[in-house]
C-alpha cells in the first residue's frame, strides 16, 4: 500500500515505524520514467520506499516558471503505487517553510553551495543550487533515508548533493543513476510538455549534437574542438546557455581521460538541459 503523507508530523511517524533500510527518491511531481528508473533502482537498495513530490520555491528565480510548473499529484500518486512506493511525501509550501520563505533571498538559514554552486546551472540560475541543496537537507531531514537516487540528467545537481552530504557529514549515500531518454534521444524531463511539435521534433538535435561531438573526441579532437564543434551542430532556434567540456567532477577540461559534455540552452520558452560522458584523446 502506499500512503500520502501530507506533512512533516505525519511523514517523522510514518518514517518511525520502518525498520531496515529506507531509500527515498526526491522529485518536483510531473512524474515520468525518469522519475521511475530513480525508484526502481532505489527500491533494490532498501526494504522501505519514499517518494517525494514537491515544488520547491526557494529553487527558482523571479522570472521562472514556479507558477506554471506541472502539477499532476492524481497521476503521480498511480505511478507510485505502481512501483510499490511506502510513502509519497507531499507538503504544502507553509509545511516545509513555516517561517514563510518564499525564495533563496527571502530565507534566512540556507545551504551555501560553495564555488561550484556558481558554475554552469548556477551562474545561469543565481541561487539555484542553494535552493537545492536546502530543500534536500531538510527532506532528508525529515525522511532520514540510508540512501537517496538522484538522476545524472540534473549532473551538477547530483555532484553537488554528493558534495553535500560528504561535507555536512550527513548519514546518507548518494546514488547516480544513468539519464533515461526518449526512443529519439531527448533526455526526459518533467518540462518537455512546454514543447510546442515543433521544438519537440528539433530537441532530439541536442543529444545528437553532443553525441556527434562526443565521437569526435575519440578520435582525437580537444576539448575545445568539441565544444566548437557540438555547438555548430546544435539545431537551429536554440538560445544557448552553455556548452561545457568538464572533468567529471565539473573542474577544468581534462587533456586526455574521462570528461563530461554538458549542455543547457532555451528552445522557445522551455529550458532543456543535457550531459554525457565523453572520453578526450592525448593528440
Ligand atoms: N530523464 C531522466 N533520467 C534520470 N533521472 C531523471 C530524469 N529526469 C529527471 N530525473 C531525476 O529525477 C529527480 C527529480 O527531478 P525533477 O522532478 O526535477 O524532474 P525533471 O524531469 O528533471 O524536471 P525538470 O523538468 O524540472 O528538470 C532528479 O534526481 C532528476 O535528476
Ligand atoms: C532535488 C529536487 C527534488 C529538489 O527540489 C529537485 O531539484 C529535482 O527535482 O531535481
Ligand atoms: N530538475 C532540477 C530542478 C529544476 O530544474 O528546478
Amino acid at each position: 500500500m502506499t500512503l500520502l503523507v501530507p506533512d512533516r508530523a505525519t511523514m517523522a511517524e510514518v518514517r518511525a515505524g520502518m525498520t531496515g533500510r529506507v531509500a527515498v527518491v526526491m522529485t518536483m511531481g510531473a512524474l515520468h520514467e525518469g522519475h521511475r528508473a530513480l525508484m526502481r533502482d532505489a527500491r533494490k537498495r532498501a526494504e522501505h520506499l519514499i517518494v517525494t513530490v514537491f515544488v520547491n520555491p526557494l529553487q527558482f528565480g523571479p522570472t521562472e516558471d514556479f507558477d506554471r510548473y506541472p502539477r499532476t499529484l492524481d497521476a503521480d500518486l498511480a505511478i507510485c503505487r505502481a512501483e510499490g512506493v511506502d510513502a509519497v511525501f507531499a507538503p504544502t509550501r507553509e509545511d516545509m517553510y513555516p517561517t514563510g520563505q518564499t525564495s533563496i533571498k527571502g530565507a534566512k538559514v540556507t545551504v551555501n553551495p560553495g564555488p561550484v554552486g556558481d558554475i554552469l546551472e548556477g551562474a545561469f540560475r543565481p541561487g539555484f543550487f542553494g535552493g537545492v541543496l536546502t530543500v534536500v537537507a531538510k527532506l532528508l531531514n525529515v525522511t532520514r533515508p540510508d540512501v537517496t537516487c538522484f538522476g545524472e540528467k540534473d549532473y551538477q545537481q547530483l555532484a553537488m548533493v554528493r558534495a553535500m552530504a560528504a561535507d555536512l557529514s550527513f548519514p546518507v549515500e548518494v546514488v547516480g543513476v544513468e539519464t533515461v531518454r526518449e526512443a529519439d534521444g531527448l533526455a526526459k524531463s518533467s518540462r518537455n510538455v512546454y514543447l510546442s511539435a515543433a521544438e519537440r521534433a528539433a530537441a532530439p538535435g541536442i543529444h545528437a549534437a553532443m553525441q556527434s561531438g562526443a565521437s569526435l573526441a575519440g578520435k582525437g579532437a580537444t576539448a575545445a574542438d568539441v565544444r566548437a564543434h557540438v555547438i555548430a551542430e546544435l539545431p537551429g532556434g536554440i538560445d544557448l546557455d552553455y556548452v561545457e567540456v568538464t572533468s567529471p567532477d565539473l573542474g577544468p577540461a581534462p587533456e586526455s581521460g574521462p570528461a563530461r559534455l554538458l549542455f543547457a540552452g532555451r528552445l522557445g520558452a522551455t529550458r532543456l538541459i543535457d550531459n554525457i560522458p565523453l572520453t578526450v584523446e592525448a593528440k
